[in-house]
């Protein structure tokens, strides 16, 4: 496992300095930038003792690998993996559990996209197949705009066991795809819940969209057969909130 990385971007930045200082080993910020949110992050840093380096735009393109990282890059502690052991004592300890399961996610925009969305949900956490997704990367932080650094990502070995320990403890499990036939618009989303998304490519795998207790889809009109995964997912996590707030 990796024990350190780099978090570049303001708001991602920002949200590991918040939620989890003693991760953030030291800090670069990029000279002549005259920016209010910058002078915040300093100001952050060096509350918590953090040392901060003003180098040169190009020392921060390439430690980002030339992200965007809009003139702020930290080095940071990487965060502990989270498996299913985590995944169940947060389980028992959640009164309405309410999970996203991303069915092998490869592109870091897109799992740094449903971060976003299920933390903007208040999504307890979002549960991956451990092979064949894309993990936390620094372009995932990024896109996330702090998410990743408040909302778990359980990066589980077998989802289909997985799933099945959900909904052994009650949770209901809901897949989205577009060819289903029930409406999601129509489906309970109020209890104890998951919703599966599928991957870019191939959608819910075989085992994946067998273990669900239902498949949904999103009505569409037009001449597109599917919705980005990103998209999709914003979308079932709102109706969810929608009916469970009514
Ligand atoms: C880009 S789509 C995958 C398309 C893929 N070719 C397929 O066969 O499913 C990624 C995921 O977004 C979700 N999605 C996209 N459009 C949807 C819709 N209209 N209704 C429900 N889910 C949708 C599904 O979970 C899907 O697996």
């Amino acid at each position: 496992m990796k024990k350190q990385d780099f978090t570049f971007g303001i708001h991602a930045v920002e949200a590991v300095l918040k939620h989890s200082p003693e991760r953030v080993i030291e800090m670069w910020v990029q000279a002549g930038r005259d920016d209010q949110r910058l002078a915040t992050l300093l100001q952050m840093a060096a509350e918590y003792g953090v040392s901060v380096q003003t180098s040169a735009r190009k020392v921060l393109d390439e430690k980002s690998d030339n992200g965007q990282h809009q003139g702020v890059l930290a080095r940071v502690k990487a965060v502990k993996q989270l498996n299913d052991n985590d995944l169940l004592a947060l389980v028992e300890k959640t009164e309405t559990p309410f999970f996203l399961i991303l069915d092998g996610v490869t592109d870091p925009h897109n799992l740094g996209a449903c971060l976003r969305n299920a933390d903007a949900a208040g999504v307890h956490g979002v549960i991956v197949p451990r092979d064949n997704s894309v993990g936390l990367t620094p372009t995932v932080s990024k896109v996330a705009c702090g998410a990743a650094e408040v909302v778990p990502l359980f990066q589980v070995t077998n989802l289909a066991r997985t799933m099945k320990s959900l909904q052994d403890k009650g949770i209901w499990i809901i897949g989205a795809a577009g060819e289903a036939d029930s409406d999601l618009y129509k489906t309970d989303l109020k209890g104890p819940l998951a919703i599966a998304m599928g991957a870019e490519d191939k959608g819910l795998r075989r085992l994946t969209r067998e273990g669900c207790d239902s498949i949904a889809s999103i009505p569409m009109s037009g001449s597109v057969s599917s919705l980005n995964v990103s998209v999709a997912s914003g979308i079932c996590l709102f109706e969810a909130v929608r009916q469970r707030l009514g």
